[in-house]
């Protein structure tokens, strides 16, 4: 059974349309949701979440119809947003008993054992006695997840979780998310491919407000079977070769540049095709090559 079944969603501010006609299901465990800026991810989010009403289309989550139940949708939801805020004169303990009280965890005990079992889950019980202010960039995003995780939701839903950290905080990002998604379902959305390549078994792929792929990230990469290329050039023709075709990296060796590109045919006659990755499906999708 699926945890979200979306049907013909679709969504404009004032009259531009930014999500077209979408159809996704989404499984328990964590599912990435892909997509460059402006794909319409937090569009998505803000409507799941119960934040943002929609036009057209059906929303279920847990068999709850969202557009009529979204007081029992929003009792099994936890959310971080893309621009998660917490008041910098709290402390980190305070912020997360501020929040259950919030919630309705008015009994002093029951909230106490909830909030710093959140906090030993997302390591930040040796900081929560310091000021909000005072944190890393990471440490806000893990205080994010803690109060996401109040009132012990089933659904997460995490909005740009990694932007903005360096890859050091990422990494322990991921490692807690993945740890997470054994007893939750999660939602992460994101433009960064390594955030969901070692631990999304299913995602979508986004793109001007419409779905241009749903599945496995083993599938995401096989789509772009026999379409990535590997081209080693000399140098002088970095410029004609980076304006020909949709590069996905460049590495300079000695006298040459190495490209990898997406083509649907060989785009030279020097080029030989290579396995492919789950970031060139995704620039495959994103860029048009396979319909
Ligand atoms: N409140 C709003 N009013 C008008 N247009 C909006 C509003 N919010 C978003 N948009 C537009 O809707 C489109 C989708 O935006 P959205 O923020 O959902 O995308 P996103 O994939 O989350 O992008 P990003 O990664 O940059 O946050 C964009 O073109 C954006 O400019």
């Amino acid at each position: 059974m699926s945890t979200i079944k979306i049907e013909g969603l679709s969504k404009s501010y004032r009259k531009v349309e930014v999500l077209k006609d979408i159809d996704l299901q989404i499984d328990t465990g964590l599912f990435g949701l892909l997509g460059p800026n402006g794909a319409g991810k937090t569009t998505l989010m803000k409507i799941l979440s119960t934040i943002l009403p929609w036009k057209d289309g059906q929303v279920t989550i847990y068999d709850f119809d969202l557009s009529k139940e979204g007081d029992k949708v929003r009792e099994l939801l936890g959310y971080l947003p893309q621009h998660f805020h917490a008041p910098g004169q709290f402390t980190g303990r305070e912020f997360m008993h501020y929040v259950a009280s919030m919630k309705g965890l008015t009994d002093k005990k029951e909230r106490t054992d909830q909030v710093e079992r959140l906090l030993e889950e997302v390591n930040l019980q040796p900081q929560a006695n310091k000021r909000v202010k005072s944190y890393s960039g990471g440490m806000k995003r893990r205080l994010g997840i803690a109060q996401a995780l109040i009132g012990n939701p089933k659904l997460i839903i995490l909005d740009e979780p990694t932007a903005g950290l360096d890859p050091s905080e990422r990494i322990r990002f991921r490692n807690l998310i993945t740890k997470l998604s054994k007893n939750y379902t999660i939602i992460l959305s994101t433009h960064i491919i390594s955030d969901i390549e070692s631990s999304c078994e299913k995602v979508a792929v986004l793109n001007n407000g419409k779905v241009l792929f749903q599945g496995t990230t083993v599938a995401l990469a096989e789509i772009a079977l026999n379409f990535v290329w590997e081209l080693s050039v000399p140098y002088t023709e970095y410029d004609d070769i980076e304006k020909k075709h949709a590069i996905i990296s460049s590495r300079k060796e000695k006298d040459s540049v190495v490209f990898r590109l997406i083509a649907s045919g060989s785009p030279d006659g020097r080029a030989i095709t290579v396995q492919p990755t789950i970031e060139d499906g995704y620039m495959a999708v994103i860029n048009g090559v396979i319909k």
